[in-house]
């Protein structure tokens, strides 16, 4: 455990059909190996004790409060409960167990915003299923602000960032459809997504001049305007006011060589101007080890990069790499002072 990590990490328990109870599981046997700091899950213990048992897995289940939670981790798996769950089958999602997977994120982001809790590491969520439950987010990382802006009482805007250990990405427009994309992308929108993330790379991963490689939205990012408009029209004009004020912006640039090794080296993050476009290449790079990390927000989040992958759940085959990596980014985060 880091020296300066007081409390322990909140990790809520995602879509319980998934297969974040199995690598929550995983990641507490692997705790020492593996060198991660106390984390509390939150969520349902039942539904946790009955995938340990699918699975095999011995572990030990211990409800508590959170006071407790970091004395007990070197012995058992500390769960805060969010109460009796609807009855959940691995691998069969259910927006049944919806409101409970809603409430297991916003008692993590309440504890930590509180100071209970040093980062909120989330387990993956099925969008769908949230959404057929009537869940008004596209995923956790609007939700989180929205909880933060609601905290705090000023408005919060959130940058996702995929972290591997050879590229970073940030998608500037995010869960939205393809066709959207055009009309979602504002010079504001890529002007405000680089500072926060060039403001987050200084305070929370000590980067002391963060060089931004941002792509255009075109093939060959535009062709000087004859394979559309808006790399001329929308990025550059952000990238020029990003530079005037000292960021080491540069672009747009093709982003179909954007990501080969010689490329990476010149820049410490790659910011895109949609999902697919950000995390292909980092889950190419990187699915075993990425992490998903929210910017912008008053409090540290990490996430696994992957999603609730149904089909593991409860079989034993899920791997927890990334889980771990999240855990680690989060206390390391937590450790170094940033919140
Ligand atoms: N942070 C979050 O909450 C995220 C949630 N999702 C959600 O996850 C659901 C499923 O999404 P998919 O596109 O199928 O992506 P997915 O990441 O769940 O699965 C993609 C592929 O990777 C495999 N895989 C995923 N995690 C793995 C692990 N830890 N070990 C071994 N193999 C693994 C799966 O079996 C599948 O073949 C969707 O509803 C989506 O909304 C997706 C990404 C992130
Ligand atoms: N594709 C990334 C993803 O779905 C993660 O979204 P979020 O739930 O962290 O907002």
């Amino acid at each position: 455990m880091p020296a300066r990590l007081l409390a322990p990490l909140a990790l809520s328990q995602g879509d319980p059909a998934g297969i974040g109870p199995d690598l929550a599981l995983m990641a507490w046997l692997a705790r020492d190996r593996a060198g991660l700091a106390p984390f509390v899950y939150i969520g349902a213990a039942d539904v946790l004790r009955h995938r340990a048992s699918q699975l095999g897995l011995s572990v030990p289940i211990v409800e508590t409060d959170i006071d407790a939670a970091s004395g007990l981790f070197s012995e058992s798996l500390p769960v805060l409960s969010t109460g009796t769950m609807p009855h959940v089958v691995a691998s069969k999602p259910d927006s049944a167990s919806a409101a409970q997977t809603i409430r297991a994120i916003e008692l993590a982001v309440s504890l930590t915003m509180a100071g209970k809790t040093s980062a909120t590491v989330t387990n993956p969520i099925a969008k769908s299923v949230l959404y057929a439950a009537g869940f008004g987010f596209p995923g956790h990382t609007e939700f989180l602000a929205d909880l933060a802006s609601q905290a705090t009482g000023t408005s919060v805007m959130p940058v996702m960032m995929i972290a591997g250990p050879e590229l970073r990405t940030v998608p500037v427009t995010i869960h939205i459809p393809l066709r959207d994309v055009p009309e979602a992308l504002t010079e504001q929108l890529v002007y405000d997504t680089c500072r926060i993330t060039a403001m987050d790379l200084k305070s929370r991963f000590g980067i002391a001049n963060p060089r931004l490689a941002v792509s255009g939205l075109n093939p060959h990012a535009g062709e000087n305007g004859t394979l559309g408009s808006e790399d001329d029209a929308i990025v550059a004009p952000a990238i020029g006011r990003l530079r005037a004020e000292g960021i080491d912006a540069f672009g747009p640039l093709p982003a179909d060589t954007m990501f080969h090794k010689a490329a990476r080296e010149t820049y410490d993050v790659a910011i895109c101007m949609y999902h697919d476009q950000a995390l292909i290449p980092a889950k190419a790079l990187g699915f075993d080890d990425g992490v998903n990390v929210t910017l912008g927000l008053p409090f540290i989040r990490t996430s696994p990069d992957h999603g609730t992958a149904f089909s593991l759940a409860g079989t034993g085959k899920a791997r927890p790499s990334s889980l771990i990596a999240a855990l680690r980014m989060a206390a390391d985060m937590a450790a170094n002072g940033a919140t």
